[in-house]
């Protein structure tokens, strides 16, 4: 990875108002390709939303949102899976009468605007299926997956669809500490072997500070730090953001 190399993301000035709220404020950070950066914050602080406009789901009331150069901002969520971003949702969706092969199937077709044959929507949906380490019976049915079978299901719908830039939405939510590791050293595979850039945005910081190269914390919709995982841990606006004024804390 080059320092002088053009990052694969680039979001600039980038803000959402709901009526008169400003829910995200110029918010400014950038990706390298194929770095895992972690968009941390807590609840409220601006992340979904961020998420969300980058992801296509929200449109931005000002700035940009670059993907290789290129201009995304405004673009509909179909568009934006079509040019290279794959995400998963905080709470996973699948469409529960299909088998898991049949969900991933779905989300190549989805993910290549409806251009694929079946045969390379089945190739890319059973490797989506084997990177999220699901079981071996890709005919499984969704019914009986726990939380930690419907966030690696949700991750390989995101997968099937060819991402170069995965979005990784509170990928921890609902799993005990072993599952949590193992999400974690999940994305990192996934980015060590297929080279996918990761943005995952979680509300607690815990695990995820082991794997991500890069962190940028928001609060009240603004960046307020951004570093390495270490200088986040020593840096004291992140403590003021997630423990309160040091006055307030416990001894
Ligand atoms: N559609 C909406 N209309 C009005 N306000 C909204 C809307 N969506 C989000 N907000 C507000 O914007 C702010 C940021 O919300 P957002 O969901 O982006 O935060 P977050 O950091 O993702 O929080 P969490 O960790 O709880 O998901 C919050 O005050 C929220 O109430």
């Amino acid at each position: 990875m080059s320092g002088t190399a053009a990052p694969l993301l680039k979001v600039e000035a980038l803000t959402k108002r709901f009526g008169g709220f400003t829910a995200v404020d110029r918010v400014s950070f950038s990706v390298a390709e194929g770095e895992i950066l972690g968009l941390l914050g807590p609840n409220g602080s601006g992340k979904s939303t961020t998420f969300n406009c980058i992801a296509g789901m929200l449109k931005p009331t000002a700035g940009s949102v670059l993907l290789g150069g290129e201009e995304i901002g405004g673009l509909t969520a179909d568009q934006v899976c079509r040019r290279g971003i794959g995400r998963t949702f905080q709470i996973p969706r699948p469409f529960r009468g299909l088998s898991l092969l049949e969900n991933a199937v779905l989300a190549a077709h989805y993910g290549a605007g409806g251009a694929l044959e079946r045969d390379e929507a089945e190739q890319r949906a059973r490797d989506a299926l084997r990177l999220a380490q699901l079981p071996e019976d890709p005919h499984t049915a969704t019914a009986g997956l726990g939380a930690a079978g419907l966030k690696k299901l949700e991750l390989a719908r995101a997968l099937a669809t060819k991402p170069r830039l995965l979005l990784a939405d509170e990928s921890l939510g609902g799993l005990d500490a072993a599952e949590m590791r193992q999400a974690a050293a999940m994305l990192k595979r996934i980015r060590d072997e297929r080279g996918i850039t990761v943005v995952w945005v979680e509300h607690i910081m815990g695990v995820l500070l082991s794997v991500v190269d890069r962190v940028v914390v928001l609060d009240h919709g603004a960046v307020v730090f951004e570093g390495t995982p270490q200088a986040a841990q020593a840096d004291e606006r992140v403590a003021e953001v997630y423990l309160g004024p040091p006055e307030s804390r416990a001894a």
